[in-house]
């Protein structure tokens, strides 16, 4: 049986990142990237698709769990009769090779213990050739090697597993170390296991400690904020949206998606929270990535690239693999990278003009892209698209796309009279007016008292929450309070925001089976119109309801199932870790900064 998704801790060296269950098994590892094929996949199979398990040989309860304070170093520890173990597990950050360090330490008794290794690369796929040399063992297939070694030996059996048992008393320590190296790179020095477990925990507590956030939700902004550092691709400033492949939206179900990509959105969205939280360097990086991966053409724009720019990220299946409590397909790459969705042309935007709001140093090719991204929108922005939810049914006319459109169109108008950048800005107040005022006329139902979905549709859609957000139409808005209402009536349940309706029509719209869990960076946004509507009894008990959500660890996934009262999809979440440090910001201050952002009204 599976454990559950909150039964995983993340690990990472912000290139690629590793779940641990609360059991000590290591279920995913992608290696050398986040978005390269996994060596450990257990998660979405069993033993033999990868996986490395530690744990006293007779069995054990977990009796706590947690990082060492501000850090991605994370302990487990393990008890029965014999005594206590506890485990140590991280990534250091990467010079040279990336690694795995876990280190078993006696706490009480003398525990005998095993590790069961099994590499299987390219997502279980590929059973490796292993190798022994002495007390190393390498595991190697195609373009992949893995090298195991520490203070015990490992044995492999003609299986390729790869197995230890020893004991440690009280105080004893065993260190193991896994690193990979590509073809022709040089064999990984072994680094000094102690040494460099403090030198991971020093380096992200320097990090964590750039945090300018001093609220009463410390501890969880913090926590998200490392879990968006290790979404982060270091090399490029890229950001993924997750650090999974198809964990499901419902267990059993097929929204199964690889979000192991950097989208435009979810960036700019994990932009915009890190800057508020103090972390412009992040910003700047984001930003280089964002101009690299988007040069070019701007009809060739991508609402969502590779870690490091690319661009072709084809969706397939892996039909070997059985998939996340059964829940099949198991997908990689992304057909939505081929899709269009209008609001990403505001955020980008938006991302930017933040960026200059925050005082981050000029880059003359940004405004330069902006200028050409406007030239396109201005032709385009009235055609229909696949919306933020990126349907895979037909084109519509999406009312949050066109909201985006016109924030698109505001934060040009404001590049020249904030920021004297060069434009013709007449033109641009003239645009956004009239897409105000289309939207006003064709997405909002008079009778009904509500922005709809969709221009012509009846339902609401949990996205116009972040109409008040990026200063459309204040919260307070009757437009705005009627749609908050509309949302409370249709789309809540049990108190957590579902996206859309989902009925027997919604294979119609969305080109997919109905049947998901409540989406938690919508519910977030619903606190954040409760805030701005001065409604702060409600806003902070529905975000607390929201932190009770996190796992033991702080981590949140991207939807949760009332009904299983579980996490469900993929973990952990970038956009739900954003929304949280939103809405943290935004009650410490009225004056948040989903209040700071657009011109508030037709403009
Ligand atoms: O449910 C359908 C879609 O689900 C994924 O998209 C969602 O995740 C994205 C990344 O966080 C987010 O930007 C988007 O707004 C969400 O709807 C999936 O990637 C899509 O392929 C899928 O159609």
């Amino acid at each position: 049986m599976s454990l559950r998704i909150e039964d995983y801790a993340l690990i990472g060296d912000t290139q690629t990142a590793a779940l641990v269950g609360h059991n000590g098994s290591l279920d995913w590892l992608c290696l050398p990237r986040i978005d390269s094929g996994a060596c450990f996949a257990a998660l979405l199979g069993d033993p033999d698709h990868g996986q490395w398990t530690l744990a006293p040989l007779g069995g054990a309860r977990t009796t706590r769990r947690g990082y060492r304070d501000d850090t991605l170093v994370l302990e487990t520890e393990l008890v029965n009769d014999e005594g206590t173990v506890r485990i140590v597990d991280c990534m250091p950050i990467r010079h040279d090779h990336p690694r795995v360090l876990r280190v078993v330490e006696g706490v009480r008794g003398r525990v005998r213990m095993r590790s069961d290794v099994r590499v299987r690369f390219e997502y279980g796929h590929d059973r490796p050739w292993i190798r022994t040399d002495g007390e190393r063992i390498r595991a190697i297939a195609g373009p992949h090697a893995v090298v195991l070694d520490g203070d015990v030996p490992h044995r492999a059996d003609e299986h390729a597993v790869c197995s230890a048992e020893f004991t440690v008393g009280e105080g004893d320590r065993v260190g193991l170390r896994l690193a990979w190296t590509g073809p022709r790179q040089a064999e990984p020095e072994p680094v000094d296991i102690a040494g460099t477990v403090r030198a991971t925990e020093r380096w992200w507590r320097d990090w964590a400690g750039r945090c300018t956030y001093r609220g009463e939700y410390r501890d969880a902004v913090v926590r998200s904020l490392i879990a968006l550092k290790a979404l982060a691709y270091s090399p490029s400033g890229g950001i993924a949206a997750a650090a999974t492949t198809s964990l499901p939206e419902q267990l059993g179900g097929v929204r199964n998606w690889d979000y192991r990509f950097c989208w435009i959105r979810d960036a700019t969205f994990t932009l915009m929270a890190l800057l508020e939280a103090g972390y412009e360097r992040e910003a700047r990086d984001w930003r280089e990535w964002m101009l690299r991966a988007m040069a070019g053409a701007p009809g060739q724009m991508q609402i969502m690239y590779g870690v490091d720019g690319e661009r072709r990220l084809t969706e397939s299946e892996l039909p070997w693999l059985p998939g996340y409590a059964g829940s099949r397909p198991v997908r990689i790459g992304n057909a939505a990278s081929a899709q269009f969705q209008l609001d990403v042309y505001g955020e980008l935007m938006d991302a930017l003009h933040q960026a200059r709001t925050h005082g981050i140093p000029p880059d003359p090719d940004a405004w330069q892209l902006q200028r050409t991204l406007l030239d396109f929108l201005e032709s385009h922005w009235d055609d229909p698209d696949n919306g933020i939810w990126e349907m895979r049914g037909p084109r519509r006319h999406f009312t949050h796309s066109k909201v985006m459109a016109w924030a698109a169109v505001d934060r040009a108008v404001q590049g020249v009279e904030r920021f004297g950048l060069g434009g013709p800005a007449d033109r641009w107040k003239a645009l956004r007016h009239d897409i105000f005022t289309q939207v006003c006329d064709q997405g909002f139902d008079t009778a009904r008292n509500t922005f709809t979905q969709y221009y012509g549709g009846s339902g609401p859609d949990a996205s116009l929450l972040l109409i008040p957000a990026v200063g459309f139409l204040p919260a307070g808005d009757p437009r705005m309070r009627g749609t908050v209402d509309a949302i409370e009536r249709h789309l809540v349940q049990d108190g957590f925001v579902q996206r859309y309706t989902m009925n027997e029509r919604t294979e119609e719209l969305d080109g997919l089976p109905p049947g998901e869990g409540a989406f938690l960076p919508c519910t977030f946004w619903l606190a954040d119109n409760y805030i701005l509507q001065g409604r702060h009894d409600e806003g902070r008990h529905l975000f607390e309801r929201l932190l009770a959500l996190r796992n033991d660890v702080g981590l949140l996934s991207e939807e949760y199932d009332t009904g299983a009262q579980r996490l469900v999809g993929n973990v952990p979440q970038a956009f739900s870790h954003v929304a949280l440090i939103d809405t943290a910001l935004n009650l410490q201050s009225e004056d948040g900064p989903a209040r700071r952002r657009g011109s508030q009204g037709p403009g």
